[in-house]
């Protein structure tokens, strides 16, 4: 079983926050949060330091289970459900690369393949021909995803041999290797320089553009997200304080407030 039906006329891949809160003892992490994101879109979550983002995540990835509220993707609900939002087609990129360093790129994004595969060990062992024929399919379908993130140079490199940007690219191409219906990307260029930014954000635009999953994106960097985002959502001490198209966020003067001091 992949998980709840809970009413008719869930759209996949539709993203569904409603009324998330989440509180650690006295500390209210997210208060009455609500958003959604359709399949295709691109939403931002900004705010202050301690706003609330990271927790945010760990939500909608079934991390921490929040006291009240729902995420549903599609049908499926994921908050509180450990485990569940990977196989419900949930990818999440880390703000210090979650690869596994001693693994090539190659293998990091085989592994990023595996939810999806079909031939497990035991009927890999039997139909030896059937999973030799995946694997090759897999190898494929993989090395295009290499080539589209500019690594088909470093495919046989351990990620360890990788400079810091170039793994969080290997990072991004895992996740897309992925399928995902929902792409949770936190702080994709937190680190890097202008170069690797720009790339980063070359990057986000194609798979915007080649694939339609619902994708939140976390970052601090506001260029990135006023010029990528569909639409932002503002948190400010896990309330959500403002949500719109970038221009309106920008002259919001709640949010404004809620930045004065945070810029360097
Ligand atoms: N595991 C935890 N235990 C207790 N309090 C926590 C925990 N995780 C987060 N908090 C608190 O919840 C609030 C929101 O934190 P969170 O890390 O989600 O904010 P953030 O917006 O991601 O911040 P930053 O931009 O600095 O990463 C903060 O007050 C934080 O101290």
């Amino acid at each position: 079983m992949t998980g709840d039906k809970t009413q008719t006329g869930d759209k996949p891949g539709r993203l569904d926050v409603s009324a998330l809160t989440l509180r650690f003892g006295g500390v209210t992490a997210l208060n009455e949060v609500s958003f959604t994101v359709e399949p295709g879109e691109l939403m931002a979550v900004i705010g202050p330091n301690g706003a609330g983002k990271t927790s945010l995540l760990n939500c909608l990835t079934g991390v921490y289970r929040p006291q009240t509220g729902s995420v549903r993707l599609g049908a499926v609900e994921l908050a509180g459900r450990r485990g569940r939002a990977a196989r419900a087609g949930v990818a999440r990129t880390f703000q210090n690369h979650g690869l596994f360093t001693g693994l090539t790129v190659l293998d990091n994004l085989l592994l990023g393949r595996h939810r999806l595969t079909r031939t497990g060990i035991v009927s890999g062992a039997l139909w030896w021909g059937r999973a030799r024929g995946e694997e090759r399919a897999e190898r494929e379908h993989v090395a295009g995803i290499a080539e589209m993130f500019e690594l088909a140079d470093v495919l046989h490199e351990k990620v360890t041999a990788l400079p810091y940007g170039v793994a969080k690219r290997v990072e991004f191409a895992r996740a897309i290797a992925m399928e995902p219906k929902l792409l949770l990307l936190d702080e994709p260029v937190a680190g890097m320089g202008f170069e690797e930014t720009v790339a980063m954000a070359g990057h986000l635009l194609d798979v915007r553009e080649r694939f339609s999953c619902s994708v939140v994106l976390i970052d601090h960097d506001m260029r990135l997200v006023m010029d990528l985002a569909d639409r932002v959502t503002v948190l400010d001490f896990g309330v959500v304080i403002a949500a719109g198209t970038p221009e309106q966020v920008r002259t919001d003067p709640k949010v404004i407030e809620a930045y004065l001091g945070e810029e360097e």
